[in-house]
């Protein structure tokens, strides 16, 4: 089956299309490459296994499998509230996003099997991945080189959350966890998992209800949608929704938990999932020259962001 992505009507087209293909019971993504000068999708990661395979043995397979136990068991609906409240005060620094750009060179993300570079890579990579295939869309240039900035609540200025509080994929609390969230199986350690207020498909939800009142697990999508917002971006919302929800993968990947949504959810998401190819297959060995695509990305900061930021 050949998925089309859904592309804005006035832009140009990126040159390849996602083939999902079913083997045995596993479904894997494959890439199809079609060369047009625009961005090319990889087939493998650098460590040569399909993108988001948490089963292939690599020297990184344990340590993600144990980052996943933990932040499944802790990742409960009390937590969630708690860590809104306190880090949605914004009352912890004031920087610019390129100074948190360059803080995050410092980090690797240890949730990820797919990439074991600091993390202002990544958000170049991406950035830059998404230009060459929607060179008109700035502000999607800018939301790839932003997305992932709520990773410096990893920072010891931040109160160094640990890293299952941090990164990873995201899911609702307050409902039933979902069979397709990678490494489910821990979940039944969550206290939440046997509560019976939280433990079926709707929870404390209703249907339709929009995911702007589900309660996301805590990390760095929910806080930087925090930090773009409470400083009033002028970004467009298909933005701020890739912020907060481009780790939300049993969604946008799986489609679980479409009941929760509304129509403004439907419409933001044909922007994610063009947003996702680039976020997940960009991520490479390749690095970008910081310096020579710096003032073009200082120039949307400051078209779309106030020169300080509440943090
Ligand atoms: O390991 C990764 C990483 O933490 C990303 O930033 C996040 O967006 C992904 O969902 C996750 O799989
Ligand atoms: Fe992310
Ligand atoms: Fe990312």
């Amino acid at each position: 089956m050949t998925i089309h992505i859904d592309h804005h009507p006035d832009q140009n087209h990126a040159g390849d299309e996602i083939v999902e293909k079913n083997q045995g019971n596993v479904k894997e993504q494959e890439t199809e490459h079609v060369l047009d000068g625009g961005f090319v999708a990889p087939h493998t990661n650098s460590f040569g296994h399909t993108f988001r395979d948490y089963d292939a043995e690599s020297g990184r397979r344990r340590s993600v499998e144990d980052f996943y136990r933990t932040n499944h068991i802790g990742q409960t609906v009390d937590f969630v509230k708690r860590m809104r409240e306190a880090y949605g005060k914004l009352n912890r620094t004031e920087m610019s996003i390129w100074e948190c750009c360059e803080l995050l060179n410092e980090f690797i993300d240890e949730s990820d099997p797919d990439l074991d570079e600091p993390q202002i890579e990544h958000l170049l990579q991406t950035a830059e991945a998404i230009r060459k295939d929607y060179p008109d869309e700035d502000w999607l240039h800018l939301t790839g080189l932003i997305h992932d900035l709520g990773k410096v609540l990893l920072h010891p200025s931040f109160g160094e959350l640990p890293q299952w509080a941090v990164v990873g994929d995201t899911y609702p609390v307050g409902c039933a966890f979902d069979e397709s969230i990678v490494h489910h199986k821990y979940f039944k350690e969550n206290p939440d998992y046997d509560n019976p207020s939280y433990n079926t498909k709707y929870g404390i939800y209703t249907e339709g209800c929009g995911l702007d009142n589900v309660f996301m697990s805590w990390g760095h999508d929910d806080y930087m949608y925090l930090v773009a917002k409470e400083n009033e971006t002028t970004l467009p919302s298909a933005s701020l929704f890739i912020i907060r929800y481009h780790s939300f993968y049993a969604l946008h990947k799986s489609e679980a938990y479409k009941h929760l949504m509304n129509n403004e959810d439907r419409e933001n998401m044909k922007w994610l999932k063009v947003f996702n190819k680039y976020d997940l297959y960009s991520k490479s060995k390749f690095r970008i020259n910081v310096e020579e695509v710096k003032p073009y990305y200082l120039s949307l900061i400051n078209k779309y962001f106030p020169g300080k930021l509440k943090w």
